[in-house]
Parts: structure tokens; sequence; C-alpha cells
């Protein structure tokens, strides 16, 4: 089964607004696509379009070659979709709710019990499932909605901020669970934190203010940032005005004082010491360049 998603020159353009989306193009394959940016800088209006929720102002996603708008259906078959602001029925259990979303998607009723039950020990929620899903969490309620989303054995995920309101060991259980989802899917997943596609993103899109200011591989992103990193050790005292002065993309406090990791296109100080880019760094860097913050 193919998985192809071509954005070509999709721009979107709310009413009374500005461009929130401004002339995209991307191509997708198997995978996950991070796709990050800071708020405001387009994502969830492009996700909204990527799930046929809203139609482009103009150009056009293809899905293995077939326009999403022309003809919907074709990739709402195959898709999961967790959007940013899911809502629960909070006197329903998960079960319950469950079986009802599989129904209202189209499900045999002779299956959609078991795939249910196997969607919940996905998410980790087997032992929850018959409790109300008012009385869950928020982790717990963002994890049925992952589950809603895996209902339909989708070829296409796309994920809303997923690891929103997820404690720590969630959003490990969440990434290791894309990740073994993603070998015959495309997932993509939108994000304004780094670490959550850090390590299991196969390619990197970032947005910014409507536009697309890199996607590709992560390593051209990390390349870019070369020369551009600082490690600088300041006292407590001048952190406030570092901050103020400087892109700062890490601190540790340690005895002698605040150990800071600067971005930017010149040293901060002469006892700085160039450090390594990691991928906050890089991203930070990239938005820097842009203007962007
Ligand atoms: N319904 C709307 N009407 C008008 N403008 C909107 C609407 N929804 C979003 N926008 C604007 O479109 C731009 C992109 O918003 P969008 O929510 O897609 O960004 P985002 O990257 O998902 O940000 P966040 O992470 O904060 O959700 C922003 O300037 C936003 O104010």
């Amino acid at each position: 089964m193919n998985c192809q998603l071509t954005v070509d020159t999709v721009r979107y353009r709310y009413a009374k607004g500005h461009d929130a989306v401004a002339g995209l193009d991307l191509q997708m394959g198997s995978g996950i696509l991070g796709l990050l940016g800071p708020n405001g800088a387009g994502k969830s209006t492009l996700m909204r379009v990527l799930a046929t929720l809203t139609r482009p102002t103009s150009g056009r996603v293809l899905w293995n070659g077939v326009d999403i708008a022309r003809q919907p259906d074709a990739l709402r078959t195959q898709l999961g979709y967790l959007p940013q602001d899911f809502g629960v029925y909070p006197a329903l259990s998960a079960r319950e709710f469950l079986v009802y979303l599989a129904a209202v998607k189209g499900l045999p009723s002779s299956t959609s019990r078991a795939r249910v039950d196997d969607c919940l020990a996905l998410v980790g929620l087997a032992d929850a499932a018959d409790r109300r899903l008012g009385d869950f969490s928020g982790g717990m309620r963002q994890r049925v909605g992952i589950a809603q989303a895996l209902l339909n054995d989708p070829k296409l995920l796309i994920f809303d901020e997923p690891t929103v309101g997820l404690d720590p060991e969630e959003r490990l259980r969440f990434r290791q669970l894309i990740t073994d989802l993603a070998a015959d899917r495309l997932v993509i997943l939108s994000t304004h934190i780094v670490s959550d596609v850090e390590a299991s993103a196969t390619a990197l899109a970032v947005m910014s203010k409507g536009r697309l200011l890199f996607s590709g591989a992560p390593e051209p992103l990390l390349a870019q940032a070369h020369g551009h990193v600082w490690e600088w050790l300041v006292p407590e005292a001048q952190v406030a005005q570092a901050r103020a002065q400087f892109t700062i993309s890490n601190s540790l406090r340690r005895p002698d004082g605040v150990r800071l990791r600067v971005v930017g296109a010149h040293p901060p100080s002469t006892d700085a010491q160039a450090s390594t880019p990691d991928l906050e760094d890089a991203y930070l860097w990239l938005l820097t360049r842009d203007g962007g913050r």
C-alpha cells in the first residue's frame, strides 16, 4: 500500500484574515514527519487541510496521486486524525466511546469490539476500558484520542500537538508507539516541542508565519546551525540580561553559575565556547535567522 502525500502550492486564507498557510510545497512518503513551528505558524490549519476538514484557498493536496478536494473519501477511509481540541463524552466509558466512534467510522460491528480492545491496549488503557471518561486525567483522555485515530488501521495518521497533557512516561510511550506505527504508514505530527520528534522523525518540516522555512532530513537542519551555538557560563545575576539579549536554547544551573546554550550569528562573549548543535539549537537558529523569534 502506497502512502504518498503531495502538498502542491497550498494556500489557506481565513475570512478577514491573512494567509495562515502561504503557498506550501511538501512531498512525503512513509515514516514520521515532524511538523515544527511556533504558536500561530499555521500548523493546525495545514493539518485541517490535510485531514479534508477544510479546502485550501488555492493549491492541491494529492494522496497517492488523487486530489483530496475532488475525492475526499480516497483519503478519509485511510485517515486517522487527532485534532488539537479533541473532546470526549464524559458519561461514556472509554470502551463505549470508542465503540461509538468505530460505528461512526463505518467499521463492521462484528470486528469493532476486538479492534477497540486492541487500540485501548496499544495506548496502555486496557485496564481503564470500563471507567467513565469524565474521571480520566488529561493524559488519559489524550491517549483515548490517539486510540480513536488508530481504529480504522489508517495509512495516514495526523496528530496535532499529541503530547499536550502527557506526563514524561506517557510521552515516551507515545514516541515508541508512533515509531512502531510508522513502519508502513505516514505519520504527521505537529508540535512546538522539539524533543517530541527529535528521536523519531525521519523528516522535518519547520513552519513560521505560514511559510516553510525548512523541509528535509534532520541532518541538513543540524548542519545549518554549525558554528552558531555556544556554551557560556554566566553568574546567576546576569542570566536575565543574557536572556533579553540572546536566544537561549537551554540553561543548566551549576555551583559556579548558570551554563547557557546560546544560539546566534556571533559568540555572546569572548569566553563562550563553541558547541555542537542539537535539534533544539538548530530549530531555534532557523527561527532566529528568519526573525521569527
Ligand atoms: N478561525 C480562524 N479565523 C481567523 N484566523 C485564524 C483562525 N484560526 C487560526 N487563525 C490564524 O491563522 C494563523 C495560523 O494559526 P494555526 O492555529 O494554524 O497555527 P498553529 O501553528 O497551529 O499554532 P498553535 O500551535 O498555536 O495552534 C494564526 O495567525 C491564527 O491566528
